[in-house]
């Protein structure tokens, strides 16, 4: 089976900004990925590539093997996309929604409506099926957009920001649902601001800035990139800084506090500790600090080395105000 998503050198042109950087990215069938990347990163651009709904500049984008633009129909069969904007006809009941969205992609009536029935119970909102998108909360929004990505039963579910302002509760439903989807098969492409969700959800995460990937990873591996932080509190406050051997990365003194930053805390811990005693140091205390994923990430995508690749002229197709008009008669998600 080829993987569930492969790109190769993918780049997409704004004008002069470059969203998409020769982007080579391979997402394994039954996978759960991590898109992870700061506003702007390219993470939508990268996702509305694979959809058919922003045309690539360059590089080549398959989904299960289908070109995203010449084999179209049989990549975007493929893919249930939930999208970060809430983009659903608002007219028709969501029951209504979920079934147009079934025949878009040719599953017949019949079939359709028991298909929507059995997403949204799924999705925990079929006491709502006759009513209008309008009338939903917005927690009860976000569902109906992971229901519509489910109708069509595809083999890879995109989520792009599927828990941005939900509340705990919901949250946690949703993450419950896609482990569940993913443990029966479905390959899962994810987007996410929350590094939480990453460390708890993903298998791989890769880490996109300004268009380019920075890294992809376990978030395991990920945390290992970072270093520890061991923290000793002395009986007798120390007049200058203890010298320490060369594993230490940093050491600092702030009255009897002593803290030495170090690749992995817990082997070094025992050598400071023979170190500190050996210079005469009495240990009251020892705590050992280690990087969280969240500073990784901030550390991997800082913002002020950054090089500007946008000139202060709006582009065609900014001022064609959504991707959407790029492929008008390509699908818009729900109102097909
Ligand atoms: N239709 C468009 N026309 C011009 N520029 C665009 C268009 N869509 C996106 N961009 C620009 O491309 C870059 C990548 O945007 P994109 O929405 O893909 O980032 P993102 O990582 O999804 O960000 P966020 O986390 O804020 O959703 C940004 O600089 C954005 O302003």
């Amino acid at each position: 089976m080829p993987p569930a998503i492969e790109t190769t050198d993918l780049v997409k042109e704004y004008g002069d900004l470059r969203a998409l950087q020769e982007l080579s990215l391979t997402v394994e069938e039954g996978e759960f990925f991590g898109l992870l990347g700061p506003n702007g990163a390219g993470k939508t651009t990268f996702i509305n590539t694979l959809v058919g709904l922003v045309r690539k500049t360059g590089g080549e984008a398959r989904v299960f093997g289908h070109d995203v633009e010449d084999d179209y129909r049989q990549a975007r069969d493929a893919i249930g996309l939930a999208p970060q904007e809430f983009n659903v006809d608002r007219f028709f009941p969501i029951r209504e929604v979920l079934m147009h969205k079934a025949g878009y992609h040719g599953i017949p009536e019949d079939e359709a409506g028991e298909r929507a029935d059995e997403v949204l119970k799924r999705v925990g909102i079929y006491d709502k099926r006759n009513e209008r998108f309008d009338w939903l909360s917005g927690g009860m929004k976000r569902r109906l957009l992971l229901a519509r990505a489910l109708v069509t039963e595809p083999d890879l579910l995109i989520l792009d920001e599927p828990t941005a302002g939900v509340d705990v509760q919901l949250r946690h439903d949703l993450w419950e649902l896609v482990t569940e989807l993913n443990e029966e098969g479905t390959t899962v492409l994810l987007t996410t601001h929350y590094i939480e969700e990453a460390e708890r959800l993903c298998d791989r995460v890769a880490i996109m800035n300004e268009g380019r990937k920075v890294t992809v990873a376990t978030p395991d591996d990920l945390k290992t990139r970072g270093t520890d932080t061991i923290s000793v509190r002395l009986e007798d406050a120390p007049s200058v800084t203890p010298s320490v051997g060369g594993y230490a990365h940093e050491a600092t003194l702030e009255g009897d506090r002593f803290e030495v930053r170090v690749d992995d805390g817990g082997s070094t811990a025992p050598q400071l500790l023979n170190d500190l005693e050996a210079a005469g140091h009495e240990i009251a205390d020892l705590e050992i600090t280690r990087t969280s994923l969240e500073e990784i990430f901030v550390d991997l995508t800082r913002q002020d080395d950054r090089t500007t690749t946008r000139s202060d002229a709006p582009t065609n197709e900014e001022s064609a105000g959504d991707e959407g008009a790029e492929t008008p008669a390509r699908e818009q998600e729900g109102l097909a």
